[in-house]
This record gives structure tokens, C-alpha cells and sequence, in this order.
């Protein structure tokens, strides 16, 4: 049986309909899985055709072609066009729908209104009471004001319990006084500070009579509404070019005894009164909840980025003919190669992976907001802070390698600003660091691994959460023939061990001598490592779980087999783990060797369908190497001439340099 793919259109380059021709399952319906819902999958299409219906949105200059200042003007401009037709295109304060629209419009290298939507707003929910949300909520849904977040200092990011500026009270004017005493305690990095935002969430040391009560979430008046000029205390910037998100306009602030009202303190969970008294939150972190907000998508974000590199890479790899098998009459297409499909479909099974934990993380948090907000219920903060902070860390650094890999896969055209996937790579490798540093992470996973070992060591398994329950699973010799379980049972004994070991090695150095904090330091490799596993077998149970509850019979089908390659891809990868400690024998290495190569064989007719499914359009990708037609070389050699450099026969720096030089040359 074959599936129309939707993706087919008359004129297309026929090896990639041949490939469409030939899927087992419908495209449509997959990307209800991937979008979690028939609904927002519709609706992501029906958004996609009234963008393109909209003139001023289409073939705009390419990006690689345009300095700093043309992509940050280009992309309030297409926000102008969006703001005339918003009611039109989305569903009013639907946050879904907005970042589609803001990702196909506008992409991924920065704009404005980034963290006013992502930080912003979320911290306004989150952080404000009933009555600042009256006063600042409704105007900033409304974009009647930009606001951005700024935490990060020059000096401190991981460690905010560091942060310098100061917000010191003054009872006698109920006023909080923002200051900004070194050069270290300038804010460093808040993306759409610098030039965009006329508002910021500014996190800093609150202070009162003296006493410093750690990081307070406050709002803070940047810029004046109308002339958009700094408001006199308040020194502001842009902090130059970066890696990639050369559209963002990443800032400095600094504080000059700059006065805000008592206010303007965010006091859903805590308050200063007139007189200066402090009330507690019911966490001591809940101040930290907008970062958890961010981590919680990140498994979703980053495998789009990645899935957007995949669909380049896997299309490219269909239409590009290079070498020869058995017919020496016609060159092969790259992807039949065994090498290109092991380089490529680990990463497919990756992203779809990642986007299941991303549709749970997401909703994790979600209740979680309701529950804080709603009964005061801050029980789930710890298990969601400890999975997302694993979570971050691993799919950030395996969507680098997967995006990398993609781009190696497209050969010199991959290198090629009009593959785009260096830019894709250098957005997507910015969330190993932002929302903390990927190590930090792994650490604040570990202390939960930790505390748990305790537990169970001290005889008390019953207090373990369910993520942490298999560290009192017993070890059991597995037959893999069995199916998914037997992989999820081996993965656990893994991840256990090392979990158990680096904790015996944290309490080796304590027992020796050691504070917590330096054993802690001497054990910190080893404790990465079991935050990494903890969290692998999480992705791998959500992938299980996510594949068994789904009802249509060709897309489980198409899904089975991409599970099937990650369960073995990712016992492969932690072999050494398994041989070390005699869990696996060769024996089952060859097996799982063995049952990853006919995966490969498996996935190949449905690659470009498993990858056409997340319905990007030509104007999301922004890759002229991977558009939807296939026409790669004719695309290419537009592309070429459209080179600024190609506007003219002669540059002047021939004229003013070359000529005159060779001209005058003695050698
Ligand atoms: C588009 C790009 C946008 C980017 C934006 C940005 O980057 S914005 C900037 C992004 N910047 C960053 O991401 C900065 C990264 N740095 C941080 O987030 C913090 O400095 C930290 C979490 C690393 C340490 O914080 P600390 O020194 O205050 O804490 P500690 O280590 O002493 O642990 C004490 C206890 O607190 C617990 N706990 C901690 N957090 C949470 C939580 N959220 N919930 C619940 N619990 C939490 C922890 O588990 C531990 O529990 P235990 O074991 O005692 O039961
Ligand atoms: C593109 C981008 C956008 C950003 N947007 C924002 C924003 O909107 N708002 C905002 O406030 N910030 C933003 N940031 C800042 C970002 O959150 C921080 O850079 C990040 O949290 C890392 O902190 P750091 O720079 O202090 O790194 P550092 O902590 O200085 O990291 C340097 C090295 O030290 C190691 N290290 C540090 N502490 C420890 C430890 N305890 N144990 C072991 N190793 C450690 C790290 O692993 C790393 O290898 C952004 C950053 C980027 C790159």
C-alpha cells in the first residue's frame, strides 16, 4: 500500500517524489504526533496558507546576504506586517500559535518580541500578584510595551546566588533602589535588552536593612514610552555580534541608584510591607520559575532545530547522485549509502524522541503553575527542576552533534550558508549554555540522583519519586529478543550502577576527609555521567510510551521502526557501561549491532516522509539546499547570483588594489 504524501506537487525533482510516492504512512497524520494533536496540526497548516497568502512575507532578501542591522530592521519589519494581521492568523494569546508564527515569519536568528513571549509574559504569570497582573499583564499581551529578562551578570550566570546588582529597600520613600556597584554586575546577555525592549524582569539581590535576601524578580522601567530614550539612572546597550542570533539584540544594563516603587517587586509568593518586614515564598526557588519554564520547551525547541537541519540534510541526501552500487548505469542517490543512513537516522529517532519528552515537559509545567498558583501546591517543583535540568543538558549537546552531522552529510553544499545549517547549529548550540550551562545542569540532576541513592541505602525506597524507582530494581539476566522492555530493563541496571557508583565515590572522599563540596568537585565526572544515563532512560521510556498509545497502524508502524533503531542505537552508545560491569555480553553487542543495521534498512523508503511530516514550509526552513521542490542546483546557482559581490563585473578593491599591485609587481 502506498500513502499519498502531501508534500507531492507536479514540477518537483522526481527522486524526491519517487521517495514520497513510496512512505507507508500518511504525512498528515504523523504530524498529529509530532504536534500532539490533530487539531494544532490543522491549525499549523491552515496558519502556514494565510502566511503565504500575505505579499509582504514572501522572498524577502536572504538572510546570509544582510549585515546585523538589515536583520534587525527586516524583522521588525515583517512584526509590523504580523501585528496588522494577528487576529486574522492566530487564536489572540495562544502561545502555541504564536511561536509558529514567529518561527515560519520571522525564524530562529532573533527578534524583538523573543523573550518578551518566552520570559517576559511566563514571569508576569508566574511571579506577578492579581494586581500587577491588572496593571502589566494585559498592556504587554497587548504589545503596548517590550519587555525582556535580564539575569545574567558580566561576572555571574551559573551562580545567581553571586548576582551584584542590588534592589536595596527604603521605608521612608517605599521605594527599592536598583544599583549596579562594579563593572561585574552590569546584566550581560538578556537577549532583546539592548536595543528592543522598553521593560525588563531584572533579577537582583534584594536588600533590606542590611540583609540580603538573594535574587528577587522585579520589573523595571527601561526606556521612556514615547521618545524610547534610557530613563536617567540607566545605562543600556547592545553587546555586539555573536556566534549566531545576529538578529537579537543581546544587552547591557547597568543601574545608577536608579528608584523604582515597592511595587514593582513581583510578590505573588513574597512581599515587602511598607515598614520593610519580609514575607517568605512557600519554595525558596520559586523566584527561579521562569527558567524552568524555558528548560521544560527546550526538548521540544531543540528538536525542531534539529528536525529543520534533518529535513535539508535527508531531502539533499535523496536527490544528490554520487558513486555506484550494483547498477553501474546510474549513479546511487547519497542516501542509500549505509554510512549516510547511520549518520543521519539516529538523529531522526532523536528529534521525535525529544519532541515526546518536549509535549510532557510541557504540560509538566503547565500544572505545576496551576498548582502554585492555584493551591499553593509546590510539591512537583523538585522532580520537574531535576528532569528538566537532565533533560536540557542532553538534547542540547545531542541536537549539536545531530545538526553537525547533518551538515557533514551534505558534503561542501552543507558548508554553504544556503544549506543554512550553520546558522540552525548556531542557534541550537546556544541552549548548551543559556538556561544554565549544560555541567551545572547535569549537577543539579545529580543532586536528586544523590538523594535518592541516600534513600534507598538508609532502607527508605519508599520515599522515591516514580522517575527514580528503578535504583532498586535487581539485577536480572535480559533476553533482548523479548522486545522494548528488555532494552528499558538493561538501561536501567546502567544507569543504577553508575548512579550507585558515583555516589559511593562522593561518600569515599566525605568518610576521607573531604567537605561535601570538595568530594562533591573530586566526584563530579562521574556524577555528570549518571545524570546523563537518568536521563537517557527517561527519553527512552517516554519514546516507548508515546509510540504504544498511538492508534493509527502505518504511523506506529513507520514509528516502531525508528524505535527499534534508537533502542539499539542507544544501548550501542553506553555499551561500555554494560561490558564493564558484565551486565551485556558480546554476544548481545552483536545482536544489537545486527537488529541496527536492518533498522536502517527498514527506515530508508520513509526518510523524506518521516522528515516532510513536521510541514515545514520553504520559508521556515530558509534553506535553498533543502526546499520542498528539490531543484537544489538550479536553486544553488540563483542563490550564487544573487551574491552581493556578483552585482558587478570588477569590485573596487580590484581597481584600488589588485591591478595596481600586480601592475607594479617585481617578483
Ligand atoms: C532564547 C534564550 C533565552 C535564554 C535565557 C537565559 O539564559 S535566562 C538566564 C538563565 N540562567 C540560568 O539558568 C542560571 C543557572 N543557574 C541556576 O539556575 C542556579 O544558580 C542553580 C540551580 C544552578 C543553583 O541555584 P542555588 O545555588 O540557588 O541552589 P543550590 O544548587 O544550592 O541547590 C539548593 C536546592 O535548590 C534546588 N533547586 C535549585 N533550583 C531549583 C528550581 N528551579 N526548582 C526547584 N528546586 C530547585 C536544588 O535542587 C537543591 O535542592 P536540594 O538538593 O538541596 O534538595
Ligand atoms: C544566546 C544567549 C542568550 C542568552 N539570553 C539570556 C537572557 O535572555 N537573559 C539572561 O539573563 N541571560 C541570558 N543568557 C546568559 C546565559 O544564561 C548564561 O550565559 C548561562 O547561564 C551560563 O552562565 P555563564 O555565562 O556564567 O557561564 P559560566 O558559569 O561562567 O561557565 C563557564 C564554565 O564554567 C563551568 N562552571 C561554572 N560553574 C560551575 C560549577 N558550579 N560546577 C562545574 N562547572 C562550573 C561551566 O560548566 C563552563 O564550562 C544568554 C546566553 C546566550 C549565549
Amino acid at each position: 500500500m502506498s500513502f499519498l504524501n502531501k508534500e507531492i506537487c507536479d514540477g518537483d525533482n522526481p527522486d524526491l517524489t519517487e521517495e514520497r510516492r513510496t512512505a507507508t504512512f500518511d504525512t498528515d497524520r504523523m504530524a498529529q504526533v509530532i504536534y500532539g494533536s490533530e487539531k494544532f496540526a490543522a491549525r499549523r497548516r491552515q496558519i502556514t496558507k494565510s502566511i503565504s497568502r500575505i505579499p509582504a512575507l514572501q522572498d524577502t532578501k536572504p538572510l546570509a546576504f544582510m549585515t546585523r542591522e538589515e536583520k534587525i530592521t527586516e524583522a521588525c519589519r515583517e512584526l509590523d506586517v504580523l501585528s496588522d494581521h494577528w487576529e486574522q492568523l492566530i487564536y489572540v494569546n495562544d502561545e502555541e500559535e504564536a511561536l509558529h508564527l514567529h518561527r515560519e515569519v520571522i525564524g530562529m536568528e532573533g527578534h524583538p518580541f523573543a523573550l518578551h513571549e518566552t520570559m517576559f509574559i511566563p514571569t508576569l504569570v508566574s511571579q506577578a500578584s492579581d494586581e500587577q497582573q491588572e496593571k502589566w499583564l494585559g498592556r504587554a499581551r497587548k504589545r503596548e510595551i517590550i519587555g525582556c529578562y535580564a539575569q545574567t551578570e558580566l561576572g555571574h550566570g551559573s551562580n545567581l546566588r553571586k548576582l551584584e546588582t542590588t534592589a536595596t529597600y527604603s521605608p521612608s520613600t517605599q521605594e527599592f533602589i536598583l544599583h549596579t556597584p562594579t563593572i561585574t554586575a552590569l546584566k550581560w546577555w538578556p537577549g532583546a535588552l539592548g536595543k528592543s525592549s522598553n521593560y525588563a524582569i531584572v533579577m537582583a539581590d534584594l536588600v533590606i536593612k542590611n540583609k540580603s535576601y538573594g535574587p528577587h524578580p522585579f520589573i523595571v522601567q527601561l526606556r521612556d514610552e514615547k521618545t524610547h530614550q534610557p530613563l536617567p539612572g540607566i545605562t543600556v546597550g547592545d553587546i555586539g555580534p555573536k556566534m549566531a542570533f545576529n538578529g537579537a539584540d543581546n544587552g547591557f544594563l547597568g543601574f545608577d541608584h536608579f528608584r523604582i516603587p515597592r511595587g514593582n517587586l513581583l510578590m505573588r509568593h513574597n512581599r515587602v510591607e511598607p515598614d520593610g518586614s519580609y514575607l517568605k515564598p512557600p519554595h525558596a526557588k520559586i523566584g527561579y520559575s521562569s527558567m524552568v519554564k524555558v528548560r521544560s520547551r527546550m526538548a521540544m525547541d531543540q528538536g525542531l532545530f534539529m528536525a529543520q537541519a534533518l529535513v535539508i540534510a535527508v531531502r539533499y541526501s535523496a536527490v544528490r547522485r554520487q558513486g555506484f552500487l550494483e547498477d553501474k548505469s546510474q549513479e546511487v542517490k547519497v542516501l542509500d549509502y549505509q554510512t549516510q543512513q547511520h549518520r543521519l537516522f539516529p538523529s531522526i529517532a532523536r528529534v521525535y524522541a525529544f519532541i515526546f519528552c518536549g509535549l510532557e515537559t510541557i504540560q509538566l509545567y503547565e500544572k505545576l503553575i496551576l498548582d502554585v498558583n492555584k493551591n499553593g501546591d509546590t510539591s512537583g517543583m523538585a522532580d520537574l527542576h531535576s528532569l528538566t535540568s537532565g533533560l536540557k543538558s542532553v538534547v542540547t549537546h545531542f541536537t549539536g552533534q545531530g545538526i553537525e552531522q547533518a551538515r557533514m552529510a551534505c558534503g561542501g553544499h552543507g558548508y554553504s550558508m544556503a544549506s543554512y545549517i550553520s546558522e540552525i547549529y548556531g542557534v541550537a548550540v546556544a541552549g548548551c549554555t543559556y538556561e544554565g550551562e549544560n555541567m551545572v545542569m547535569l549537577l543539579q540532576c545529580a543532586r536528586a540522583l544523590v538523594k535518592a541513592v541516600e534513600l534507598v541505602e538508609e532502607g527508605h525506597p519508599e520515599k522515591l519519586s516514580p522517575m527514580m524507582a528503578y535504583l532498586t530494581k535487581p539485577s536480572v539476566t535480559v533476553d533482548l529478543t523479548v522486545g522494548p522492555e528488555a532494552y528499558v530493563k538493561i538501561f536501567q541496571l546502567i544507569a543504577k550502577k553508575q548512579a550507585f557508583k558515583a555516589t559511593e565515590q562522593l561518600h569515599k572522599f566525605m568518610v576521607a576527609g573531604d567537605s561535601r563540596d570538595v568530594a562533591w568537585n573530586k566526584s563530579a565526572v562521574e556524577l555528570t555521567k549518571a545524570s546523563r544515563l537518568h536521563t537517557r532512560l527517561y527519553i527512552l521510556k517516554t519514546f516507548i510510551r508515546r509510540v504504544e498509545s498511538i492508534t493509527d497502524i502505518s504511523v506506529k508502524a513507520a514509528l516502531t521502526d525508528l524505535l527499534n533503531l534508537h533502542l539499539n542505537y542507544e544501548l550501542l552508545d553506553v555499551a561500555s557501561y554494560a561490558l564493564a560491569d558484565g551486565i551485556m555480553s558480546s554476544t548481545q553487542m552483536d545482536f544489537i549491532k545486527n537488529q541496527l543495521y536492518s533498522s536502517l534498512e527498514k527506515i530508508r523508503p520513509n526518510a523524506v516522509s518521516l522528515m516532510d511530516s513536521f510541514q515545514f514550509s520553504d520559508l521556515q526552513l530558509r534553506s535553498v539546499l533543502g526546499r520542498r521542490d528539490g531543484h537544489v542546483y538550479q536553486n544553488l546557482f540563483e542563490w550564487a547570483k544573487s551574491s552581493p559581490l556578483n552585482q558587478s563585473e570588477v569590485l573596487p578593491s580590484v581597481t584600488q588594489y589588485l591591478k595596481p599591485m600586480m601592475e607594479k609587481s617585481k617578483l
